[in-house]
């Protein structure tokens, strides 16, 4: 009862008598009944080709709740109260929150929350280990992961061109399989070096474990689910111990190597290892290897889908918008040269701004991770709401980006251009003074470590196709947005790529 009935009207009560609207609490499913109705309507239809408008099929719910209810409000994640927030200055507080006063909303903490309320506090545990992960991913280290990328795409369009022959000199593929394919390989090498394969092998396992993760999370108002022993649960323990097993083999062996002074750190996991003997040796205690394997997995799961969501993204808008992948391909060839033998470094990646301002675009129109969510573990104030323990804030990214009072008139248009001066200058009212409201990679302390390399490794895959090939939509292309993990061509993104001369 206190679970399912007396906490929710107490949390719901104390918002609501701050002024706050929303969604009555309906006990035990809150909003989940309405948001899989509105999503299963929105996912029956796909929208006409060049519509940017995505928010009502991609977010139905949020998209309606904000219409009708303005910037902030509350609705129900189960038993749990959530407050959706829009304005970007509450946005960038909450997320600038320092150690974990709104601590980040996981997939645990769904059952915490569910069965527990809330749980310990995760915040300082995570602040060390941010500390001890991002000298792995300092600007300067990732230049030498460079060719790395490099050899990752180049195997990529090599394959495409042996497919595509001199008298059928057009091919089609699916994008999106295409670009998880090449992001798994390039987190495989960055992560692991010369072990990639055995990496690249860890990466699969974590795929199949994402995948029957979701059948799990279907079901995750049946209490113990997780722990009954059908045939989906055994075979994500299976993986989580060859996982594991692989892992530890790699770390022990990479530890051993830098002890005797052979080590090569120039990969994530021995840049992440010499970080924390460094740590350790500061007296400022270091990771555990399980912690280590934990931040392993999750360079899979952070950097593997999202990357592949802007790549393949990117490669539909330039079909739909064909003078920008004229405007792209034509900078990529200044810049580069048309030579395919040639790698690109690191100034030439940065002198592509046209390249850059269409990534920019394109993550404000389809951001792959379109919402954030974080909770409440003690009382918070912000802004002058006091939000008790146990409320879950939810910041709906892609709406914002859609957002016309925000961005102008022109929100839903592909206008690449209005990144020509950074993202500060980019909103309609945009004066480079205030922080922009633009979150792609979140913001804060907790803004995602690998924004740099994501951004380098899809300028990187950009202009080694755009050198290559011409790129049109498959007339078997439906545009049908969708967040499921990230957000992902529904049908697939069919492509036809022609040789280029
Ligand atoms: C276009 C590509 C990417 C996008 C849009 C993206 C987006 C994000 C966002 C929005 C967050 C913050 C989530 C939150 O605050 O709750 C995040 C966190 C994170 N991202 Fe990324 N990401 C991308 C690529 C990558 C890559 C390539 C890596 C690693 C190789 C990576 C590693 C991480 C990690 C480790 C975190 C957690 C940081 C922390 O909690 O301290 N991301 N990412």
């Amino acid at each position: 009862l206190e679970w399912a009935w007396w906490r929710p009207r107490r949390l719901g009560a104390a918002l609501r008598s701050q002024g706050l609207r929303g969604r009555a609490y309906r006990p035990l499913a809150g909003d989940e009944p309405l948001n899989a109705r509105l999503n299963r309507e929105a996912r029956s239809r796909a929208l006409p080709l060049r519509c940017h408008d995505i928010a009502p099929r991609a977010m139905p719910l949020l998209h309606q709740l904000i219409r009708d209810n303005g910037e902030m409000f509350i609705s129900w994640f189960g038993p749990v109260p959530r407050v959706t927030i829009t304005k970007p200055d509450l946005v960038h507080k909450v997320l600038s929150n320092k150690f974990g006063h709104f601590e980040k909303f996981m997939f645990s903490h769904v059952l915490k929350m569910l069965h527990n309320g809330v749980s310990s506090q995760e915040g300082e545990k995570w602040a060390k280990h941010r500390r001890i992960i991002n000298p792995a991913f300092h600007l300067e280290k990732l230049k030498r992961m460079l060719p790395a990328f490099a050899a990752c795409c180049t195997e990529l369009v090599d394959g495409w061109e042996s497919m595509a022959t001199r008298d059928d000199e057009t091919i089609e593929v699916d994008v999106w399989s295409e670009m998880q394919r090449l992001a798994g390989d390039v987190i495989s090498r960055a992560a692991f070096g010369s072990s990639y394969l055995e990496g690249r092998k860890i990466f699969e396992l974590q795929g199949e474990q994402a995948k029957l993760t979701v059948l799990v999370l279907n079901k995750i108002y049946f209490p113990g689910y997780l722990s009954l022993p059908t045939r989906t649960n055994r075979r994500r323990k299976q993986i989580a111990a060859e996982v594991e097993r692989i892992l530890k083999g790699l770390i022990a062996k990479r530890e051993e190597d830098l002890r005797s002074g052979q080590g090569t750190s120039d990969d994530l996991l021995g840049l992440l290892l010499e970080s924390n003997m460094a740590h350790r040796r500061g007296g400022g205690g270091g990771l555990m290897t399980d912690e280590v394997i934990g931040e392993c997995k999750l360079f899979y799961f952070a950097g593997t889908e999202t990357t592949s969501s802007l790549l393949t993204w990117t490669m539909v808008l330039l079909c739909m918008h064909p003078e920008w992948q004229h405007r792209a391909r034509e900078e990529v060839l200044q810049v580069l040269g048309s030579s395919s033998s040639s790698t690109p470094d690191y100034d030439c990646l940065n002198r592509l701004r046209t390249v850059s301002m269409v990534l920019y675009e394109v993550l404000r129109l389809y951001p792959p991770i379109t919402a954030i969510h974080r909770r409440t573990y003690k009382p918070m104030e912000v802004d002058g709401i006091r939000y008790p323990a146990g409320v879950m804030l939810t910041i709906p990214v892609l709406c914002i980006h859609h957002d016309k009072d925000v961005w102008g008139a022109d929100v839903h248009e592909f206008r690449p251009e209005r990144f020509a001066d950074g993202i500060s200058k980019a909103t309609a009212s945009g004066s480079g003074n205030t922080p922009a409201p633009f979150f792609p990679f979140g913001g804060g302390p907790r803004v995602c470590i690998g924004q740099n390399f994501a951004l380098l490794e899809a300028k990187m895959g950009l202009a080694m196709i755009l050198r290559r090939f011409s790129l049109e939509l498959s007339p078997a292309y439906k545009h049908a947005p969708l967040p499921i993990g990230m957000l992902q061509p529904q049908h697939g993104a069919q492509i036809k790529l022609r040789r280029l001369h």
